[in-house]
């Protein structure tokens, strides 16, 4: 009995390593999993050293080199175009397109220092992930409440000056894994307006060559992060908020759609070199896996 136990014990695993590399389904639920659990298990470690600190921005430090080697775990290479842009002295905000969890792999490679998204408040209820997000200066709003949400960016505008702070925002205000960029929320433009300081934006390319939740596929590939020239706000006001926003919506959908283009060609043309043929956008097999590392 105690035999076939252990034989049992021991066929598991292979079991599921045969499924792994065989089902793309299985190996996405795995790879999303190890996402989530990466991220509750760095909360949990880094947290006691982060609330030694007390809430500061400083703890961000602490969750971007958390986060920076998950690219590494699934293979994915990211190239970053103008970071020059991002070598600002004072504060500025950043705006950047939002298609999945996975674009804190793209933000920790770029994220400047004294930097802090402003997040959804529902994170703070995750446990250690939001213990750890509130002690590392994170901004939360609540979305259902936009009177609240718009004092808590109207605070944030005076930090910003105050403590040279740079902040991210999510303009879309949820995740689109969509081709085109939702309409734009204007707090963000608001925010950039009251503190008078630039808006940096952020394009972040699609992932439908690696990554579809829709389609349960995850693969290796290559991730382009674009930042674009920076648009000063000095001497705007509320009225302009609207033009604004446009004006910066307009640029980003260009770059992505731009982006979209050329990713494919280099996707393709990487491929054809390699000899693999054309398989995007489809379900990828054992080769990928072994190139993934994981
Ligand atoms: C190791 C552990 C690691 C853990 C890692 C975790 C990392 C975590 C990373 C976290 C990543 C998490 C990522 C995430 O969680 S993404 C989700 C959270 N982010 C956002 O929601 C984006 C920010 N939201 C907004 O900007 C919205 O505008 C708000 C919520 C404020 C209102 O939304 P609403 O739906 O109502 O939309 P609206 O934009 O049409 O505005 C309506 C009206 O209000 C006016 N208005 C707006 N704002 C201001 C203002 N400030 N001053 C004065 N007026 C303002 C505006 O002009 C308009 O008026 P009018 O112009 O039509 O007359
Ligand atoms: C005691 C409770 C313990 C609960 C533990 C829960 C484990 C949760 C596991 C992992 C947390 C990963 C958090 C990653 C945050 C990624 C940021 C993100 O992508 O937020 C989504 C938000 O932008 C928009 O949300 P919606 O698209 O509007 O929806």
């Amino acid at each position: 009995m105690d035999v076939l136990l252990l034989h049992g014990l021991l066929l598991l695993p292979l079991a599921a390593l045969l499924l792994y590399r065989c089902s793309p389904h299985f190996q996405y639920l795995c790879k999303v999993a190890f996402f989530n659990c990466w991220i509750v298990a760095m909360a949990t470690l880094l947290s006691p050293f982060a609330a030694f600190r007390g809430r500061s921005v400083d703890n961000m430090k602490l969750l971007r080199a958390a986060l920076l080697p998950l690219k590494r775990f699934y293979g994915i290479r990211m190239r970053v175009r103008g970071a020059e842009q991002l070598q600002l002295q004072g504060p500025f905000v950043i705006v950047c397109n939002h298609q999945a969890s996975l674009d804190l792999m793209g933000m920790v490679e770029v994220i400047p220092e004294r930097c802090v998204p402003i997040a959804k408040r529902e994170l703070l209820y995750l446990g250690t992930v939001g213990w750890a997000c509130w002690l590392s200066g994170i901004i939360f709003i609540d979305r259902h409440r936009r009177d609240t949400a718009i004092e808590v960016i109207s605070h944030t505008a005076s930090t910003m000056r105050h403590e040279n702070l740079r902040v991210w925002v999510f303009p879309e205000g949820t995740r689109n894994p969509g081709k085109s960029m939702l309409p734009f929320k204007r707090g963000a433009f608001h925010l950039a307006v009251q503190a008078q300081v630039p808006i940096v934006p952020i394009v972040i390319s699609p992932y439908w060559d690696f990554f579809s939740s829709k389609e349960k596929r995850f693969t290796s590939g290559t991730c382009t992060i674009r930042v674009l020239p920076r648009v000063e706000t000095r001497g705007l006001s509320p009225k302009d908020v609207p033009e604004l926003t446009e004006s910066v919506r307009q640029a980003m959908a260009e770059a992505l759609a731009e982006m979209s283009m050329s990713d494919h060609e280099d996707q393709a043309t990487e491929q054809s070199l390699l000899g693999l043929g054309d398989n995007r956008g489809r379900p990828q097999g054992q080769g990928d896996t072994a190139r993934n590392g994981k």
